[in-house]
């Protein structure tokens, strides 16, 4: 298990999100380590989702705020959330279905470019020199998650799990501080599932990436997270490592219901 700091990567802060008479984060606030993989899960319709729609800008809080590196994240544009430093997956794959999977990581590199339009065409040789840079960045990716054998095969054409790798691989080309990943095993089966989980703790051990995802699959957040945030209605229950969380009155009563007293078997949180 790679070593946690707790310098603070990203903060919330009294989040809260309304929608017309639906209250859905009420209060949320939890940090977000440098170097750790923290994971929100709860039940459907708990504010997972948005409290990532809110860090990605999709959203705007009600109230409360967001940090990243400690400035303000509530006032940045969507457009700008790249160019910061974070990334993110989708829970349906949002992907360039007709281009190859190599024009689908470049394009995922350009958002890393410094260089503009009228720049890269005055000057033809930095332009250059950021293309190879760009090409061998792609590369390295490419090579440590394993889609050498896929490089040049139309994303259409490619079963769903490599697909969902895919996409994981055009979110570090932009060489991301903070991943987010939304639910990273749905349509996955079992041994898929797992390959995600290796390639979730490589990206964090080789790659030094923050990683926060939402997920239910608990068998997957238990080996690849240090931290959990459960949430319930809106609001965080608990907060904890994976055996805390899952040990916690608030986090069973959540999934089974007040009546139940026993702690629930992973795979009964889902
Ligand atoms: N754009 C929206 N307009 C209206 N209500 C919304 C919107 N987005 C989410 N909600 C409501 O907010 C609440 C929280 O939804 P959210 O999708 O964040 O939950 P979740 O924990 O991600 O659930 P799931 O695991 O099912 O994806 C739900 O009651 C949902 O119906």
């Amino acid at each position: 298990m790679p070593t946690q700091t707790t310098d603070t990567l990203l903060s919330a802060r009294h989040l809260g999100v309304r929608f017309g008479g639906v209250l859905a984060v009420n209060d949320v606030s939890f940090d977000v380590r440098r170097g750790e993989v923290l994971t929100l899960i709860g039940p459907n319709g708990a504010g997972k989702t948005t409290v990532f729609n809110l860090i990605s800008r999709i959203y705007n809080p009600t109230t409360g705020s967001i940090a990243f590196e400690g400035r303000p994240l509530t006032r940045q544009p969507p457009h700008r959330i790249a160019a910061l430093g974070i990334a993110r997956t989708f829970q349906n794959i949002e992907l360039f279905e007709h281009a190859s999977v190599l024009h689908n990581l470049l394009v995922g590199r350009h958002t890393h470019r410094r260089t503009g339009v009228l720049h890269d065409m005055l000057f033809t040789r930095s332009a250059r020199a950021a293309e190879v840079e760009a090409r061998e960045k792609v590369e390295r990716v490419i090579d440590l998650l394993d889609l050498q054998h896929h490089r040049d095969a139309t994303v259409a054409g490619l079963p769903y799990g490599v697909r969902k790798v895919v996409e994981l691989a055009r979110a570090l080309c932009t060489e991301p501080k903070l991943l987010l990943l939304d639910e990273p095993s749905s349509g996955l089966n079992v041994e898929e599932t797992g390959d995600m989980a290796f390639w979730i703790q490589d990206i964090r051990a080789e790659l030094g990436i923050t990683v926060l995802m939402v997920e239910h699959d608990m068998s997957l957040v238990s080996r690849v997270s240090d931290r959990v945030v459960a949430m319930n209605q809106g609001e965080v229950v608990a907060i904890g490592t994976p055996a805390q969380v899952q040990r916690d009155a608030r986090v069973v009563e959540a999934y089974l219901g007040p009546s139940e007293g026993v702690a629930p078997a992973p795979e009964a949180i889902r």
